[in-house]
């Protein structure tokens, strides 16, 4: 009588046998294929990673905190050259003049896996996975985005913009969050843009620092999503109150933001045309486009919506803090932003300085530039497929089907385009045929069709809120209060981009107090 025979009685052995040998032979087999047979076998690569998404998913996980993925990538291609199977289906390309996936002609989809697995089943545009579905959706948002109906949003963002100088220069004396202070900046502005009305995150207390920390949070939860079938995040949307409570102690607020934006959909729907005297908002806008009637349902307007305003938040206010970080890193760009400020005030005689005064102004486009370039709000890689091309990259036939991604900081870390890359150097932008050539590698709205909606509203804004808050005429000046690089700079990678560290924080003085009324020589 064999081993197995006294363990496991005759009757059971076969189904121990299937259930254990059967799978774990197949996985070998397919292992197996992925390394020989497979189309990607004879790209260059880690080989542990051509095998198993499971050493994408160990760095995005668990490694150091988890979304790390995106340093590996870049480690591999310092090892492998421009181009690396970064997973059993999937190449990544480094290299800043390749955008050929991108482009309209190669009609790539968006890899499910990726997106929906992450983002959950909220179907917007920005998950639309297939390149005709996308244009379908993205049509009547342009509409919403055009520049034309941004420009009309100009004074809400001002006034925005003088509530939070208002709220900060009141806590002085104190430490201030400037991370969380311009994530409600970033909510409000974009809530405000969608509904017309914002939400009033700027008029929370502790400038929403639990609500921040539960983001990063929820961002998590949807990358080990993605990496577990999209399994996870309907547990965590259908988990009961008491448990979600107790995990998250901003579920409150959680809860209160999506209330809030369905009930803002609900009215919108039931109202579908703007009161007298007011703009449509988005969701007046998309029912009284030419989309189809099972597009225009109440899960889809509130996932679109819900979409618009998430894309907007972390991001802008990741921007905005890379921004202040830096000027208040580097006392003699500072200097000359707020000389070329004044200069511009005194231009105006008193009258306030708007915002197509400052977009002309050539130092802060610099700083502007320098941030969008080193910020690195959205680390993720941007994979598309291209379902019936192949494409090319050097000697490399990429066959039609395959994943094939890149990433935004490659492009703006590179030497052979940005001198000293790693420098925060707005000068490099002064020259205006200069700025023309790096303009055209400067990719912080992503690629091609899918390009960012929401730019020109991020860029007013930003321009807005640098120019106010280091204007002569700021009633404060501000310094770093216990931060280390490390405390703002982009770590995690979780779709958008999380700091290891607890954000930037500042400590305000009035302008008046001690420092000449300029704040000139603060430092
Ligand atoms: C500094 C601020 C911002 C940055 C760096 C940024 C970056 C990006 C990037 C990289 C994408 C492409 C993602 C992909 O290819 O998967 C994107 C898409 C998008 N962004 Fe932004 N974004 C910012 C602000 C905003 C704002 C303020 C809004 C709206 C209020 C917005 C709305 C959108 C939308 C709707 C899409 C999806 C577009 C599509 O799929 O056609 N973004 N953004």
């Amino acid at each position: 009588m064999g081993a197995l025979d006294v363990f496991f009685p005759t009757v059971l052995a076969p189904s121990w046998v299937t259930f254990l040998l059967v799978p774990a032979a197949t996985y070998l087999a397919v292992i197996f294929y992925r390394l020989t047979f497979d189309p990607l076998a004879r790209f260059p690569g880690p080989k542990i990673a051509a095998c198993t998404g499971l050493y994408e998913a160990y760095y995005q996980c668990f490694k150091e905190g988890g979304g790390r993925y995106w340093v590996e990538v870049e480690k591999m291609h310092r090892q492998y050259g421009p181009i690396v199977r970064i997973n059993p289906r999937e190449v990544h390309i480094s290299d800043s003049q390749w955008n050929d996936v991108y482009k309209y002609s190669s009609k790539a989809s968006k890899p499910k896996w990726f997106y929906f697995r992450f983002f959950g089943k909220f179907p917007s545009t920005n998950v639309a996975e297939s390149h005709e579905l996308h244009q379908l959706r993205r049509g009547p948002l342009n509409t919403y985005f055009a520049s034309s109906n941004i420009q009309k949003y100009i004074p809400m963002v001002t006034s925005l913009i003088d509530k939070l100088v208002d709220r900060v220069h009141a806590l002085e004396g104190r430490p201030v969050s400037l991370s969380d202070a311009y994530r409600c900046l970033a909510t409000d502005v974009a809530t405000g843009f969608a509904f017309g009305k914002p939400f009033g995150n700027l008029d929370e207390p502790t400038f929403d620092h639990e609500f921040n920390l539960s983001v990063r949070t929820v961002v998590k939860v949807s990358t080990f999503s993605r990496h577990t079938y999209g399994l996870l995040l309907p547990v965590l949307h259908s988990m009961p109150e008491r448990f979600a409570r107790k995990m998250n102690p901003a579920f409150g607020r959680v809860k209160w933001l999506m209330e809030t934006m369905q009930s803002c959909v609900r009215r919108s729907m039931d109202k579908p045309e703007a009161a007298p005297g007011t703009n449509p908002d988005v969701v007046q806008t998309l029912m009284a486009s030419n989309l189809p009637a099972h597009e225009k349902t109440f899960p889809r307007l509130f996932s679109e919506t819900r979409s618009v305003i998430m894309a907007g938040t972390e991001t802008t206010g990741s921007l905005l803090v890379a921004i202040t970080a830096y000027i208040l890193n580097h006392p003699d760009k500072m200097e000359k932003l707020r000389e070329e400020l004044r200069q511009a005030e005194k231009a105006k005689a008193g009258a306030a300085l708007q915002y197509s005064d400052i977009r002309e102004l050539p130092y802060i486009t610099g700083v502007v530039n320098e941030g969008l370039r080193l910020a690195n709000p959205t680390p993720t890689r941007l994979p598309r497929v291209c379902p019936d091309q192949d494409l090319t990259y050097g000697s490399y036939v990429i066959p039609k089907g395959t994943t094939v991604s890149t990433c935004v900081q490659d492009v703006h870390n590179d030497p052979a385009i940005f001198d000293s890359p790693s420098e925060f150097r707005p000068e490099r932008w002064i020259d205006p045929s200069e700025r023309r050539r790096l303009n055209r590698y400067l990719l912080p709205w992503g690629r091609g069709m899918r390009l960012c909606l929401g730019m020109e509203l991020a860029t007013i804004d930003t321009y807005m809120t640098v120019a106010r808050l280091f204007s002569p005429s700021c009633p404060f000046r501000m310094r770093m209060h216990d931060t280390r690089d490390e405390d703002w700079k982009i770590y995690h990678e979780f779709f958008s981009g999380f700091p290891k560290g607890k954000g930037l924080e500042v400590m305000v003085t009035s302008a008046g107090n001690g420092i000449n009324g300029t704040g000139l020589n603060y430092y």
